[in-house]
């Protein structure tokens, strides 16, 4: 009886020592795999868009090898690569590392488009008493552009609208500056390429010379099928999305007879796509935009989005495709019409970086010569 009260009370005394232990563990296992974490997300460089190996703990092996080339997968995607399911949970309940500067990261974008939100509706309020005053009709004044049409709806709640500005943002604007930046660096080194473009615009003006030295109209836009080719084709080889990921809603077969699961994560890469020889044919890797067009009438020939996937397939497709094609092809027509664009520093190829789109590290240096005549 003494025996067994000495074990219980040996036991009690040694909870808290048991406890003490248990935490000692936890946490030492915590500091392990955030450790392991930071590790992997260090010295990270170019790697093929989508290519890179992911750091799970069967990866181990081909991460060492390949450690100096890997994306840092910590910075976009990375919650979806923790080498332990949803470690991130933990990192953003304690508030540490990448999951921290997520977490800042979000506040300066939210900060951002909030500041846009607000001098928008500041500017509308200014021009709504500014008109009630000038003139007896008490009419709200013109939505004249996109937020604005947003904007002028009451009902919209302020979180609504900071979406649809960081929609903005990210879908529309960082997604042609990636494509006209890979666009006018192909340029660089392709001179027959840009006299074809030239010409493409010097005909078009001989056409409707009554437009002189405005921009480009909508209708003159619809014409240059030869520019669209050749920023078509340079989004083939640089797409400005260049990996896409998404979760399987239910049990499917692929195409291909490839089965996949529910809840599966599935991601396809576009940029791998774009240079795949069985999809493009022996010279995949060469910038041509010929490729695009029709060989008797130059019109421009577009692909299957299913081959060219630059802009998504099937029902969640680019809403803003037409867009994109019209903004591209005004600024890349108004400044080649205007300047030569000569890359200041053509040694190589410039160093690709991967957020959520394939951006050129350090940018794209380039001297404007105006050219002596409009073209
Ligand atoms: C070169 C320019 C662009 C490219 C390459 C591009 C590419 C893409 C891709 C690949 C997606 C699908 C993303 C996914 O679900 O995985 C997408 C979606 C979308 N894009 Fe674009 N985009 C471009 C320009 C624009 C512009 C200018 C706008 C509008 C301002 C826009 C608005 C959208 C919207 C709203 C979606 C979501 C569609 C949906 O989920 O139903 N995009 N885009």
């Amino acid at each position: 009886m003494l025996t067994c009260t000495a074990v219980i009370m040996d036991i009690l005394l040694s909870l808290p020592s048991l406890l003490l232990l248990f935490v000692i563990s936890i946490s030492s296992l915590l500091l392990f795999f955030v450790l392991l974490s930071q590790i992997w997300s260090k010295d990270l460089s170019s790697y093929p868009p989508g290519l890179e190996p992911y750091p799970f703990i069967g990866h181990l092996p081909q991460f060492l090898k390949n450690r100096h080339r890997m994306v840092d997968w910590q910075t976009d995607s990375g919650r979806f690569r923790y080498a332990v399911h949803r470690f991130w949970v933990i990192k953003k309940l304690f508030g540490v590392g990448s999951e921290r500067r997520l977490r800042e990261a979000i506040a300066t974008v939210h900060n951002t488009a909030m500041q846009i939100i607000r001098s928008k509706k500041k500017e509308r309020r200014a021009s709504s008493s500014s008109s009630s005053s000038s003139s007896s009709s008490s009419s709200v004044p013109q939505a004249e552009d996109l937020l604005s049409r947003f904007v002028v709806n009451e009902d919209h709640s302020e979180e609504f609208l900071r979406d649809i500005v960081i929609n903005f943002m990210l879908a529309g604007k960082d997604t042609t500056s990636s494509a006209l930046t890979w666009f006018f660096w192909l340029l660089s080194s392709r001179p027959e390429v840009e006299a074809n473009i030239l010409d493409e615009l010097r005909s078009i003006r001989a056409r409707n010379p009554t437009t002189g030295a405005a921009a480009f109209d909508f209708e003159e836009l619809r014409e240059m099928h030869y520019l669209q080719a050749a920023i078509t084709e340079s989004m083939r080889l640089y797409p400005p999305v260049p990996v896409s990921s998404l979760t399987c809603l239910s049990d499917d077969v692929l195409p291909d007879g490839t089965a996949v699961k529910r809840g599966w994560f599935m991601s396809y890469t576009s940029y791998a796509m774009g240079r795949m020889e069985a999809v493009w044919g022996a010279d995949c890797e060469e910038y041509k935009p010929e490729r695009w067009l029709e060989a008797e009438t130059g019109a421009f020939r577009p692909e299957s989005p299913f081959k060219y996937p630059v802009f998504h397939g099937g029902p969640r497709m680019c809403l803003g495709k037409e867009m994109a094609y019209i903004q591209m092809k005004s600024i890349a027509a108004c400044v080649l019409e205007n300047f030569a664009v000569d890359v200041a520093e053509k040694a190589g190829a410039p160093e690709k970086m991967i957020s959520l789109t394939l951006r050129m590290k350090g940018g794209l240096p380039v001297l404007f010569r105006p050219r002596e005549s409009r073209v």
